[in-house]
Parts: structure tokens; C-alpha cells; sequence
């Protein structure tokens, strides 16, 4: 079973896909951790605005060597944003999670073309969201958790930013595929929100 799971910034869509992975022992791909890793190479580069950098950078990554812990900044998903923007970048990320999401026995990815572009024929399409001020409030616990100095307001600026790019770009635009369902977990701590999240997919491995 291919599980897609796509969703603005900092909705629960990851933590969702991990709890789904483990429940259903299918393999998980944060897809949303490729395009930082591209943001940090042409970063360090000095090259964020350089397209072709950023598509070398995006046809060489080595994704066994993605460290999550130093690719969640805040920075990072800035300058994510930026590179997942470009047509050439998103080509070139492509077979890679085609293959991750043809695995046998399945697979869950999230990101924000999962439902659309990636496995539009995924059996489970869930679009997770809550509102910005939510969101915002639980990635700004979670930063400042990880010893980041920044401040609310600073977070939910970028996720409004991030949510405007991201919507609003011509490649793979974040949107809800039209067969996807959608779970706003705004009042919902993590055990309900998976707690509903299962129930979509349980209900989609029925058929119902
Ligand atoms: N329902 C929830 N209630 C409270 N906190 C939550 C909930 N879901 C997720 N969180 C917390 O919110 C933060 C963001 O969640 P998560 O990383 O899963 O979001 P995401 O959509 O994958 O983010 P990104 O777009 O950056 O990949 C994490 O610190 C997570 O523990
Ligand atoms: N399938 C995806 C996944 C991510 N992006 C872009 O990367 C940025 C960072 O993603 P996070 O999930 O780690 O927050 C995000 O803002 C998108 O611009 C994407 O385009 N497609």
C-alpha cells in the first residue's frame, strides 16, 4: 500500500507519516528533507538564486547521507522553499522517490506533490492542515526545543511565506489532489490526529 500525505508547513503530515509507517511496517521517505539538503548545498554555496547549481546539487545529492537533525532550521526551510520552486530541481528529484514509492509491500512518503505529482495513484491520499497560527506555534516549540533562538512571530512569517511560494509556484503547487482526504488537525493533539488519520486510511484499504 502506497500511502501520500501532503500538507503545508508544519501541519503533522511527517509525524503522521512516521506513525503510519510503523503501525503498517512500510518504509517512509520525508521528501520535504531532499529540497533542504538541495537548500543547504547552493547555500553553503553562496548560489541559492542560481538554478543550474541547484539542479547539479539536486541530480548528486547522496540521500543515504541526509542528517534530518541539521536540515530542520528554519533557515533550511527557507531556503528549501526557493530550490523546490524550480522545474529543473523537482525533475531531477523525481526518480528517486519513484523508486522509494515502488517498493514492495508499499511505502508512506509526505511532502507537498505526493497525492498529485508523485504517486497519484497512491490507495491512501491524505491532506493534512491546521491553521497558520497553530502550526506556527508548534514548529516554534519544536525550534526552540532543538535550541534555536527565534521567535514566534519570525516562525509564522516564514510559514505564511513558505504556504504563499509553496501554493503559489507553476511546478507541483501545493494543493489537495481531488481524491485526497482532508484532516485538519488545528484541535487535535498527535494521538487523535492519528487516531484519525488511521481511520482514513483503514477506510480507503476497504475500498469505502
Ligand atoms: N496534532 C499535533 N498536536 C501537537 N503538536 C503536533 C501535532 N502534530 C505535529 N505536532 C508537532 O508539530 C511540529 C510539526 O510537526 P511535523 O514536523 O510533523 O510537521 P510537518 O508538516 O511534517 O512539517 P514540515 O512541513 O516542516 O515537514 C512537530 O514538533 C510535531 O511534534
Ligand atoms: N514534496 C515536497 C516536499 C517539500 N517541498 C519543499 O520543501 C520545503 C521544505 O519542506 P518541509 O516539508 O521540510 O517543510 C517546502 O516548503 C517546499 O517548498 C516541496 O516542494 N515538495
Amino acid at each position: 500500500m502506497v500511502i501520500a500525505i501532503d500538507g503545508p508547513a508544519a501541519s503533522g503530515k511527517g509525524t503522521l507519516a512516521r506513525r503510519l509507517a510503523a503501525y503498517y511496517g512500510l518504509p517512509h521517505l520525508d521528501t520535504g528533507l531532499l529540497y533542504r539538503a538541495v537548500g543547504a548545498i547552493v547555500l553553503a554555496q553562496g548560489r541559492l538564486q542560481d538554478e543550474a547549481a541547484a539542479v547539479e546539487a539536486a541530480r548528486t545529492l547522496d540521500v543515504a547521507a541526509l542528517d534530518p537533525d541539521t536540515l530542520r532550521t528554519a533557515e533550511l526551510g527557507e531556503a528549501a522553499s526557493v530550490v523546490a520552486a524550480r522545474g529543473g530541481v523537482r525533475a531531477a528529484l523525481l526518480d528517486l522517490q519513484h523508486r522509494f514509492a515502488a517498493q514492495p509491500g508499499g511505502a508512506v512518503l509526505d511532502g507537498r506533490d505526493i497525492g498529485t505529482v508523485i504517486c497519484p495513484k497512491a490507495q491512501a491520499k491524505l491532506f493534512v492542515t491546521a491553521t497558520p497560527e497553530v502550526r506556527a506555534e508548534r514548529r516554534h516549540r519544536e525550534l526552540i526545543g532543538r535550541g534555536e533562538d527565534i521567535a514566534y512571530a519570525a516562525v509564522l512569517a516564514d510559514i505564511r511565506k513558505r504556504d504563499e511560494r509553496d501554493s503559489a509556484r507553476a511546478a507541483a503547487p501545493l494543493v489537495q489532489a481531488d481524491d485526497a482526504v482532508l484532516l485538519d488537525t488545528s484541535a487535535l493533539d498527535i494521538a487523535q490526529a492519528f487516531e484519525a488519520a488511521l481511520a482514513i486510511v483503514e477506510a480507503r484499504r476497504r475500498g469505502s
